[in-house]
């Protein structure tokens, strides 16, 4: 929404939304066009204090917020508290299906190699299945151990009427054909998500996945418990990876959003960002997003979970997304951290997938 004075055309910073200048002090003009604002109201931004906006006279569509960015205003969307809503909600059901059918979901894990951060994510999975009642199953296998021994593995618990969900922890060691291991568990049981016919019928219009891959499944439940509309809006997801990117591009269009996919090779990433209304940026590159890469009061969900070296941590490192954190909340309208945001989601998904399939295949409802 614009306010004209008699040399300069004001714009406030998102055109888009009912943001209006309640009262501006011309007098106190800044070079270059650069005029103080006494307050900006706006729904996306809320009371603002007083701020800096800089305005193009000559192409006055042309705004510019840079200097707008000088204090945090986005909403923290808390992943840690919504997936412990999410468990909370799990361990009651679980205890209803116990005590109407006696049947308790159980989960069957399956960890090749010595990777610690995949020894870690399996060892939570486990105890976030004692916490909701859900049995859990766990193989461990040598770095070196044959692709045979996995699906061997994979078989028995297709065959066991105990497990009702199998995982493989990805990635797994480089001599296994991942594709093949991800074809061996059975769809009914492939609580990851990751199974061809799962993807495939996500890709479909008409057709249903049995399982939705957890990491992009908790990215949509995010956005659905804000209550942020998706339907119609500019969604763009950053990275195309089989695990997020891609299912995050396929939920998002099947929430009929206006979806586009920035990758290694796009072209200037930035401009197709700028016009996003959502982001979902799953790339694995530290702080790669930068605060001019965001439309005002977009939403963002950073999926992003990189170590960066900080010696003033105990570990040595501390984690950080794929969006510049700092830069991004004074201009977004709500962001997840990292930690905190996207990763306890995808555990209360894989537990809600397990849930989903025991359910299932006990049709109970
Ligand atoms: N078979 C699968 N493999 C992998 C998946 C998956 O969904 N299925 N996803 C990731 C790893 N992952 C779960 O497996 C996972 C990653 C991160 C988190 C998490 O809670 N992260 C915390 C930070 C943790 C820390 O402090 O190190 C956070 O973001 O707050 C949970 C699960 C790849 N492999
Ligand atoms: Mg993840």
């Amino acid at each position: 929404m614009a306010s004209a004075s008699s040399s300069l055309v004001l714009f406030a910073a998102d055109s888009s939304s009912s943001a209006r200048l309640t009262s501006f002090n011309t007098n106190n003009k800044l070079p270059n066009g650069v005029v103080q604002f006494k307050r900006l109201i706006s729904p996306q931004f809320g009371l603002q204090k007083p701020k800096t906006i800089m305005t193009h006279v000559s192409n006055p569509l042309s705004y510019c917020v840079a200097s707008m960015a000088t204090e945090a205003s986005a909403k923290v969307i808390d992943g840690k508290s919504v997936a412990k809503d999410i468990q909370n909600e799990i361990t009651a059901e679980i205890s209803r299906m116990k005590s109407e059918i006696g049947v308790v979901p159980g989960l069957a894990v399956i960890l090749v190699g010595d990777r610690k951060d995949s020894a870690t994510y399996v060892r939570n999975k486990k105890k976030s299945c004692e916490s909701v009642g859900i049995k859990s199953y766990e193989v461990c296998l040598p770095q070196d151990c044959r692709e045979e021994e996995v699906l061997e593995h994979i078989s028995s618990f297709n065959n066991d009427p105990a497990v009702h969900g199998i995982l493989v922890q990805l990635p797994l060691p480089s001599h296994m054909n991942e594709q093949s291991i991800l074809n061996a568990v059975c769809i009914e049981k492939d609580v990851d998500g990751f199974h061809p016919l799962n993807i495939g019928r996500l890709a479909m219009r008409g057709r249903e996945p049995l399982f939705v891959p957890c990491t992009p499944k908790g990215c949509i439940e995010l956005l659905h418990r804000y209550n942020v509309d998706i339907k119609g809006k500019n969604a763009v997801v950053i990275g195309r990876s089989n695990i997020v990117g891609m299912p995050a591009a396929l939920l998002l269009q099947r929430e009929d959003a206006t979806v586009s996919i920035v990758h290694s090779k796009t072209k200037n990433p930035q401009e197709i960002t700028k016009q996003a209304d959502i982001i979902i940026a799953a790339v694995g590159q530290p702080n790669m997003v930068r605060g001019s890469w965001i439309k005002p009061g977009a939403v963002l969900i950073d999926v992003g979970i990189n170590p960066v070296e900080d010696s003033t941590r105990p570990r040595g490192y501390r984690l950080v997304g794929d969006i510049c954190y700092e830069e991004a909340c004074k201009i977004a309208s709500a962001i997840t951290p990292v930690p905190g945001g996207v990763g306890p989601m995808t555990i209360a998904m894989l537990l809600s997938n397990t849930l989903t399939s025991a359910k299932r295949i006990h049709n109970f409802s």
